[in-house]
């Protein structure tokens, strides 16, 4: 739970989000909201619940980014699904109760991870300790042990090849059926059960940098308690859980309602007691969804909000607008933002030593090329950034390796040269851009 306060959680937001202020200021509340609740007492505290947001805006335009950084921060377990899937062809019984299965799994995972951290100290110890093993051998004195410890944390020995036993995580069905074929060969029953039951180990060889990580992550895992992980996913579900439900606009049903129609009022109907307050069985108990944070989102060109079912209308109380982003927003995004592409490429691009310099107009024509493209084919937002950045350096990319050692200027000319002919033929950025 973070005590950050709204206007300390926008400008966090700002690091990675160019623009949409109303929604960063919209989920910081909804994020101070929770801390506030906490300082509740019990039963008062039990009477509040969130307060639900409906995010309006085309594609790409960072909807589910500002949501999924906010999750971040708040280190909140976070789910994105779209609320089409539940009205596939084929898809049987409309689970949206598997929302809530998913979001504790996530959950089990960051909870582990984060765990792992917490006992990191020990599982160094115990890591080291065989590795040494697998070097000295299980007699070893104390004092050519102390000798190997000091070695292995001086790196000296990464890359002495070891061979260890490590936890065989292969698909334990695919060994009950070695043919693949449906076919049951000849087995061994306790290889069968030792297998099917967890405990396996294999035994592998690898160098000591390679096993680092893996022997980490068994004594890690050895030290926790999976009690004690399970309760605290669970626990960060139900208090801190966000879940973002996309194309919610797509679930509309119009007043001239006809089959299809149906079945997606059926979809708002069935996600209606998750955002109401139910409780949801999972393989790792019992879940109350009542102060799990719901925000859903769409574009709503053809549909309206007012189009839902009144019930959940009420239920997303908060409504936010997003707006088309601009080519002035390209270049900020493109510039400003911490995870900026023009960083993104120049760090990877830094991996085979070639410099990149992004010029002032470089980034100008990148963000007008992508502005175009929006306009002429299709808008798809920020997204296009991704494609117009990705053409530029496709030579580069390729040629990387063999280009060590120089420094390259991305001017407008170098953008024209790899971009210009094609951004100017709407047929062929219809399928490259
Ligand atoms: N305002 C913005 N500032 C910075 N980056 C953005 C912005 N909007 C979108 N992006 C980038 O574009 C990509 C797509 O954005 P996002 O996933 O948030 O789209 P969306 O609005 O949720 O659309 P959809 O409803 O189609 O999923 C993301 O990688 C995001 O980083």
């Amino acid at each position: 739970m973070t005590d950050l306060t709204p206007r300390e959680i926008v400008s966090e937001l700002d690091r990675f989000i160019i623009g949409q202020k109303e929604a960063k200021r919209a989920v910081a509340v909804a994020l101070r909201n929770r801390w506030r609740r906490k300082q509740l007492a019990d039963d008062l505290r039990d009477e509040v619940y969130p307060k639900n947001i409906l995010m309006i805006g085309p594609t790409g335009v960072g909807k589910t980014e500002i949501s999924r950084r906010l999750a971040r921060l708040a280190k909140a377990p976070f789910l994105k699904v779209e609320a089409t899937k539940f009205t596939e062809v084929g898809y049987v019984g409309r689970d949206v109760d598997s929302i809530i299965r998913d979001l504790v799994d996530a959950a089990i995972v960051e909870t582990r991870a984060r765990m792992r951290e917490d006992v990191k100290a020990r599982a160094v110890k115990a890591a080291e300790d065989r590795v040494i093993e697998a070097i000295a051998g299980r007699d070893a004195r104390e004092q050519t042990r102390e000798m190997f410890r000091g070695k292995l944390k001086r790196g000296e020995l990464d890359s002495t090849v070891i061979e260890i036993d490590v936890a065989d995580t292969s698909n334990p069905m695919q060994m009950l059926d070695p043919t693949g074929q449906g076919q049951m060969g000849m087995m061994n029953l306790g290889e069968i059960f030792g297998k099917a039951f967890g405990g396996r180990t294999q035994r592998r060889k690898m160098t000591v940098a390679e096993s680092h990580d893996i022997l980490m992550n068994e004594e890690a895992d050895k030290l926790l308690d999976d009690e004690v992980v399970k309760a605290a996913a669970l626990e960060a579900v139900q208090q801190n859980g966000i879940v973002f439900i996309d194309e919610i606009d797509k679930v509309c049903a119009r007043s001239d309602m006809r089959g299809a129609d149906v079945s997606r009022e059926g979809v708002q109907r069935d996600l209606l007691p998750l955002i109401e307050g139910t409780t949801v069985s999972t393989k790792y108990g019992p879940v109350k969804t009542d102060h799990i944070l719901f925000i859903a989102s769409g574009a709503f060109h053809i549909a309206k909000p007012s189009d839902l079912l009144p019930e959940l209308q009420g239920r997303l109380p908060i409504r936010v607008e997003l707006r088309a982003l601009t080519e002035e927003d390209f270049v900020r995004i493109l510039s400003e933002t911490d995870n900026a592409l023009t960083l993104q490429y120049k760090a990877l691009m830094q991996t085979e030593k070639v410099g990149i310099t992004f010029t002032e107009d470089g980034i100008a024509a990148l963000a007008s090329i992508a502005a175009e493209v929006n306009r002429s084919v299709e808008n798809i937002g920020a997204r296009r950034l991704y494609t117009v950045m990705e053409r530029v350096f496709e030579e580069l990319s390729f040629h990387a390796p063999d280009r060590s050692g120089e420094e390259v200027t991305v001017d407008a000319a170098y953008v024209e040269k790899n971009l210009g002919e094609l951004a100017r033929s709407s047929d062929l950025s219809r399928y490259v851009l």
